[in-house]
């Protein structure tokens, strides 16, 4: 493990929390090991079919700020790719460190990325709301997107631009007609694919993981923005930087990680 990730673990007490929910044999993130990820034919391209008018709101729950879809309807779906169900956009959120130099969940061949975006869907043609979903072992798509620090993300920017307003822990704002697939890579036929879990509490081990394989790039400036963002409420008298907010990687457990390219 990364002796930055391992560092934070151990320095940071949100994330000495249980390592594993136990006798989970099936936990998120992973170290995607590419020369060991099996391609699979039958693996078809992603369908994200996202309308920005469900888009509502954007808060900060204490663990990251995440932006929140209308899910009563399948109005914003993912179809797809290792998906035999609809999946039906909730939320978006992301994980960051508090240098470029770490920050992501997921890693690939142990390569950290500065922030990983995740969009989380539920399988809304087996259940009716996501807390159900959420306990169901193919209840969860989330897909996966790393970022790296480059060019200015001109469609990030609405977002970058609302975080000041949401800098404390439960501080929430209205956010509309944002369209998430402007922070999908321009190729997202090319993923990896594995089932695990939620990677913050409750842990649930009900993903279908869906990694892109190409990243996005944001400027360091808009990361910045992430960072100063704050775990703690406006009450609390020391405020803590939202920073490092991500769960280090978990075993494989035997585990087969699918490509949908060679
Ligand atoms: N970080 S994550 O595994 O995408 C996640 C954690 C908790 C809730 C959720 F909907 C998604
Ligand atoms: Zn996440």
């Amino acid at each position: 493990m990364h002796e930055a990730a391992e560092y934070c673990r151990k320095m940071h007490p949100m994330w000495q929390g249980p390592l594993a929910v136990p006798g989970g044999d099936r936990q998120s993130p992973i170290d995607i090991v590419v020369r060991k990820s099996v391609f699979d034919s039958e693996l078809k391209p992603l369908v994200p079919d996202y309308d920005p008018k469900t888009c509502q709101q954007i808060w900060n729950n204490g663990y990251s700020f995440l932006v929140e879809y209308d899910d009563t309807t399948d109005k914003s779906t993912l179809k797809g790719g290792p998906l035999q169900d609809t999946f039906r956009l909730c939320q978006f959120h992301f994980h960051w460190g508090e240098s470029n130099a770490w920050g992501s969940e997921h890693t690939v061949d142990r390569r950290l990325f500065p922030a990983e975006l995740h969009l989380v869907h539920w399988n809304s043609d087996k259940y009716s709301l996501f807390e159900e979903a959420v306990m169901e072992d193919n209840g969860l798509a989330v897909i996966g997107v790393f970022l790296k620090v480059g060019k200015r993300h001109e469609g990030l920017q609405k977002l970058v631009d609302a975080l000041p307003t949401i800098r404390h822990k439960d501080s929430v704002v209205e956010f509309t007609r944002f369209d998430p697939a402007c922070l999908l890579p321009a190729n997202t036929d090319d993923y990896w694919t594995y089932h695990g879990s939620l990677t913050t509490p409750p842990l649930t081990e009900s993903v279908s993981w869906i990694v892109m394989k190409q990243h996005i790039e944001v400027s360091h400036d808009q990361l910045a923005v992430f960072r100063s963002l704050l775990f703690t409420s406006a009450e609390e008298e020391v405020q803590k930087s939202m920073v490092n907010n991500f769960r280090v990687q978990q075993s494989l457990c035997g585990r087969t990680v699918r490509s949908s390219f060679t």
